[in-house]
């Protein structure tokens, strides 16, 4: 293959039923700022099933597959899936793309290859696929290990990316709708329910800032001026300019408010429109659950998506965890010719007259293919997997405007039924009392409870509780092992002990399971440097401009994951996998965006 050509299937609009039947979504515009109107009975938690075009004989077909990788995943067999294809590539030296990396990016970026017919080889460090998407199994308990906050599998519009990532191979997924994406429990008794009804939550945050009703309106509305310009177009890479030509053509409006909105960071937004000190740091919570900064750091095309798609399509959790994602993208990878093999390490990316046509494994292994595409952090790809003499100019922009975020302490329980008031709510964000805590290390503590929609993950009486907060490899390196465990232990003691306080009476009493996990944790099971959670702007960028897409300035090296556009977040990297590469206006066109990316840097 010349090039690579990754976009989304064309026959990609899914059909849902909700079982039992509840009303429809409803998809608020920007106009629809009328307050107060919402009435109670909206969308139980039910589940819902993505019902996939693809065959009986396909889908049984999957679910056979995935069978089998569960199974032999449980024996500790699970470190080769390979179609006969992949195989026969590999006899040959042939694959047109090795993927370093089965996270969600790499997945998807894998899956949309296949599916147009390119022998694709995903090589994996670890055991399970998934990466932060992944899952792990301990005591009858199954753990998400790190996102659990699910955008991307709504019924309208454009943003339905992981439906339709899932859908291309013919796989799907059974959902359960959460009622409210998050409750926040912040500082002076500020406690806020982000419904899933739009009407609902902005009645409830009217309510605690009566006098702020009209900025409230004006800056969620301008988030729905974006939202609705997103879903308008069909998405596909922007590095591709024939799609980009097309889009304006077809729909100038929305490219040309795309654009206006591209530099502009979310906080700027809502100073214009609120003065409360509080609900600005309210909506700085908003947007640092999403990229761990505030708003006046976190892009605005980025913050509108999150703070109206979830109303639009909503948050739904995956039947089974989140892992059952990335198991069916596996599944669906194999059945279209592509292959994984799991407890592959790669080490290097060979270049050849500087041009990368393969990688070297830990074990000396070499494998060679046209393209190679990296899913690990652009810090672990230009730091680690390449020699720094063949590091490209446009690398170093990148450090320049990203760092890398902290990591977190992670903690998983297991705990009694009976501690959690009935109603609790799947996630929180809790910072007691001080908003200047929000970015520290140990301020801010997101916690997840999936099995609140699914019982399934835990033995019956209990529920699985997953806390994560803010912290830095740097607390964590070089200790003596027993002072590691000692120090994570007495951390995590502190984190539990705010939540008995603030929400959970009883909960250390209530635990019968309990894992704690440190940036090392990270780094080594996922294999991001230092840990970290993704890249944060180093000042203030702006917006989205300084973001790199997947092309490189190598040859042959593309990156796919949360160090390309757009950023952070499962449906970012499902963004960031599906990239179209045209060689039509390429070179120039090239040139123009670095060039955009060079105003970000002299800003
Ligand atoms: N880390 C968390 O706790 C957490 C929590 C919530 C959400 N998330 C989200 O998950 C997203 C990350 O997704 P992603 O697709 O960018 O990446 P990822 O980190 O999930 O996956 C990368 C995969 O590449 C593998 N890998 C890395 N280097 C390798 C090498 N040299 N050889 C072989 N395999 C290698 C890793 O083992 C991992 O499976 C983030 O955007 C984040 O928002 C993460
Ligand atoms: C040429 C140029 C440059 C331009 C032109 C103009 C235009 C046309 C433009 C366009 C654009 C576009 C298309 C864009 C797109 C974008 C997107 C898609 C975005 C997305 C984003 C997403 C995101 C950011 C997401 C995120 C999420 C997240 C991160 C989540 C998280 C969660 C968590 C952390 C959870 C936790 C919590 C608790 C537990 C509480």
């Amino acid at each position: 293959m010349a090039m690579l050509l990754l976009h989304l299937h064309p026959s990609s609009s899914p059909s849902l039923t909700c079982l039992p039947s509840s009303q429809s979504l409803r998809i608020p515009t920007q106009k629809s700022n009328q307050f107060c109107s919402w009435r109670p009975g909206f969308c139980k938690q039910s589940i819902f099933r993505i019902s996939c075009k693809g065959s009986l004989t396909t889908r049984k077909k999957a679910t056979e597959i995935s069978a089998k990788a569960s199974a032999a995943e449980k024996q500790g067999t699970y470190a080769m899936e390979i179609s006969e294809e992949a195989a026969a590539a590999e006899k040959e030296g042939k694959y047109d793309a090795i993927v370093i990396g089965a996270g969600i990016g790499g997945l998807v970026a894998a899956t949309q290859l296949a599916i147009r017919g390119a022998r694709v080889l995903v090589l994996e460090k670890y055991l399970i696929p998934g990466g932060s998407s992944g899952y792990y199994e301990r005591d009858g308990f199954t753990f998400d290990v790190g996102s659990s906050v699910m955008f991307g599998f709504g019924e309208k519009g454009s943003l339905n990316l992981m439906t339709r990532s899932l859908e291309a191979v013919g796989k799907l997924v059974d959902l359960i709708p959460d009622p409210t994406t998050v409750h926040y429990h912040m500082p002076n008794s500020i406690s806020i329910r982000v419904h899933r009804d739009y009407e609902h939550f902005i009645c409830e945050l009217t309510e605690k800032f009566p006098h702020e009703k009209e900025g409230i309106g004006k800056f969620y509305g301008e988030c729905w001026k974006v939202h609705n310009a997103l879903i308008s177009l069909e998405l596909k890479s922007l590095e591709e300019p024939l799609y980009l030509l097309e889009q304006f053509v077809r729909n100038p409006i929305a490219c040309l408010t795309l654009a206006f909105y591209y530099p502009q960071n979310a906080g700027d937004i809502a100073r214009k429109y609120i003065k409360d000190q509080n609900l600005l740091n309210f909506i700085d919570a908003e947007c640092f659950l999403i990229s761990t900064v505030r708003a006046y750091r976190t892009p605005m095309i980025n913050a509108s998506m999150v703070l109206c798609e979830r109303h639009a399509g909503g948050i739904n959790y995956p039947v089974g965890g989140v892992g059952s994602i990335a198991k069916q993208l596996v599944a669906g990878l194999l059945e279209r010719g592509g292959g994984i093999k799991y407890k592959a390490n790669v080490r290097k990316i060979i270049l050849r007259d500087g041009k990368a046509v393969g990688v070297r494994l830990s074990n000396g292994t070499e494998i060679f293919s046209k393209k190679v595409i990296s899913n690990a952090t652009r810090w672990d790809t230009f730091e680690n997997l390449l020699d720094q003499d063949a590091v490209p100019e446009d690398e170093k922009k990148f450090q320049k405007l990203y760092k890398k975020g902290l990591s977190f302490l992670s903690i998983h329980l297991g705990v009694n039924a009976d501690v959690l008031p009935e109603g609790t709510d799947c996630h929180h964000l809790v910072l007691e009392d001080d908003w200047d805590r929000m970015e520290d290390p140990y301020g801010t503590i997101f916690l997840s409870i999936p099995t609140v929609l699914d019982s399934s993950l835990c033995p019956a009486g209990q529920h699985i509780l997953h806390i994560f907060t803010a912290s830095s490899m740097d607390d964590w390196q070089g200790l003596p092992r027993e002072e590691y465990i000692a120090k994570k232990e007495r951390i995590a003691n502190v984190i539990i002990e705010r939540l008995e306080k603030t929400l959970f009476p009883g909960l250390q009493k209530a635990i019968t399971f309990r894992e704690v996990g440190t940036p090392r944790t990270h780094k080594r099971y996922l294999s991001r440097t230092d840990g970290t959670y993704g890249p944060i702007p180093t000042g203030r960028p702006l917006g989205l401009l300084g973001m790199p897409f997947n092309k490189t300035d190598l040859e042959g090296l593309y990156c796919v994951g949360d160090s390309c556009f757009p950023g952070q977040g499962v449906i970012a990297v499902t963004f960031s996998g599906l990239e179209r590469q045209s060689v039509v206006l390429d070179k120039g066109y090239q040139k123009l965006l670095s060039w955009i990316r060079g105003l970000a840097l002299n800003y």
